[in-house]
């Protein structure tokens, strides 16, 4: 492995390797990169690395172990490297020589200041899945009647749209440029205020769409999921959202053979590997949001756009208890980020106080895409112990009856009790 100014290599432990079909070779010792997060992530960052090891510990008796690596970004990283360095070259480095990391959340100001480090990470390693799965935990306390009727894997295109960050400020000499150029040589005559505009830009591809939806299928096929939505508002952004709807269902026809339904645009194909029928269907954004709570059963897979998918991400895990308990997964072909769903929390932050859910839970999805599926049923079946006892963070106890608060450290005690 490299060597590297700030980052301490571990001095046992060997990396995974990709093999050449994109599978992985995970030794029973890998050297995994953590990054602890802005925030409350210095609160749960230390009770996942817990909880992971405490899982792994038990499910393998010493056989398998992962060696933890700390890369830095974020706030860490600018006291170790520089005022001015939040995303040092060589975690990038570690994080792709290293293929599967996880990270705490990021902080990023509001206007003005630096531009999302997550969004950057996501950029700069390429990895366009955002994979969230909602799922419900029996006990969790939630504001729907049916919470376990909620059961979907958001696919969020990671890499463009709106969400790429490329605007200019109001006033700007950029901004009366690109204004300038619209109105005068593409005839654009919508902006309805041009001296106090700012600006930004949409890019959506048929490269970045194809690859997402493609993933998003492939899931279903490979889960037994009965249906993959491609959630969209295209009535309104035509050439980007509706883009994304036409190459989505087109992928779908082109490479797993899908044929419209009625007449479409819904379309149906067979799973290779159970037989039954998987459809593919789409919705306008808006209308999908209350869908989702008037009817989740209706919904599995959703493959959508990057702002969609943010929105749509914590609004689902609402149903489900909240963000406290949201999962996710950064992903390319090969390299893997996972990450809790939710923010930094700043008025909660080093109070050992938020819910470490989402993050272990991120977790373990990591250990079940290593194939260490007896480590994170370990993991899956600790927390619901836990929840069935009642000893909860704030946010549960909050809505649940005769619950015991514990703290974050507490809750992951706990779990590692119900191991
Ligand atoms: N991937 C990442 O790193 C992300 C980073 N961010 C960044 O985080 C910062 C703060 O963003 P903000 O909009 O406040 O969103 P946050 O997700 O940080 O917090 C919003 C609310 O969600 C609840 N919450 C958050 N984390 C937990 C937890 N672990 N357990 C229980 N409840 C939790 C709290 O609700 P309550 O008040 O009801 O207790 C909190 O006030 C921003 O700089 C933002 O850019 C945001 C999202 C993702
Ligand atoms: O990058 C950020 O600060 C916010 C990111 C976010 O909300 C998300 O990815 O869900
Ligand atoms: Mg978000």
């Amino acid at each position: 492995m490299s060597s590297y100014a700030h980052i301490q290599v571990p001095t046992e432990g060997q990396r995974i390797k990709v093999n050449a079909d994109d599978t992985l070779d995970v030794p029973d010792q890998p050297i995994i990169p953590f990054i602890e997060g802005d925030g409350t992530g210095r609160d749960i960052t230390p009770v996942m690395l817990r909880v992971v090891d405490a899982a792994i510990s038990k499910a393998y008796d010493g056989r398998k172990k992962i060696h933890w690596m700390e890369v830095f970004a974020g706030e860490k990283a600018t006291r170790l490297y520089g005022p001015d360095v939040w995303l040092p070259e060589e975690t990038l480095q570690a994080v792709r020589d290293c293929v599967l990391s996880i990270k705490g959340p990021l902080t990023t100001p509001v206007g003005g200041g630096i531009r999302s480090l997550n969004v950057a990470l996501r950029q700069r390693l390429d990895l366009y899945a955002c994979v969230r799965p909602i799922q419900y935990f029996k006990g969790v306390p939630s504001p729907v009647r049916a919470p376990e009727k909620t059961n979907m894997v958001i696919f969020r295109e990671n890499s463009e749209d709106i969400y790429a960050g490329i605007e200019f400020e109001a006033g700007s000499d950029k901004a009366r440029q690109l204004i300038r150029f619209l109105q005068e040589e593409m005839g654009v005559r919508s902006i309805r205020f041009p001296d106090t505009s700012g600006l930004g830009i949409k890019p959506v591809s048929r490269e970045g769409t194809e690859r997402l939806v493609r993933k998003a299928i492939q899931y279903a096929i490979d889960n037994g999921r009965p249906s993959v939505t491609l959630v969209h508002k295209g009535n309104i952004m035509k050439f980007t959202e509706g883009s994304f709807r036409d190459w989505g269902y087109a992928l779908a026809a082109r490479e797993f053979g899908a044929e419209l339904l009625d007449g479409g645009p819904w379309m149906r194909f067979r799973n290779p590997k159970t037989g039954k029928d998987i459809t593919i269907k789409d919705s306008i954004t808006d209308a999908f949001l209350q869908q989702i709570l008037m009817r989740p059963a209706e919904y599995s897979v959703v493959a959508t756009l990057n702002l969609n998918g943010d929105y749509i991400s914590d609004a689902l895990s609402a149903q489900v208890g909240g963000i406290g308990i949201a999962p996710g997964a950064n992903m390319s072909d090969t390299v893997a980020m996972f990450e809790a769903t939710h923010g930094t929390a700043p008025k909660y932050a080093g109070k050992d106080y938020v819910n470490p859910c989402s993050e272990i839970l991120s977790a373990e999805m990591m250990l079940r895409h290593m194939g260490w599926t007896e480590a994170a049923d370990l993991i899956i079946s600790a927390l619901q112990k836990s929840i069935a006892s009642k000893k909860v963070t704030y946010d549960f106890a909050r809505m649940m009856d005769s619950a015991t608060q514990v703290s974050c450290s507490g809750f992951g005690q706990v779990m590692i009790e119900h191991m």
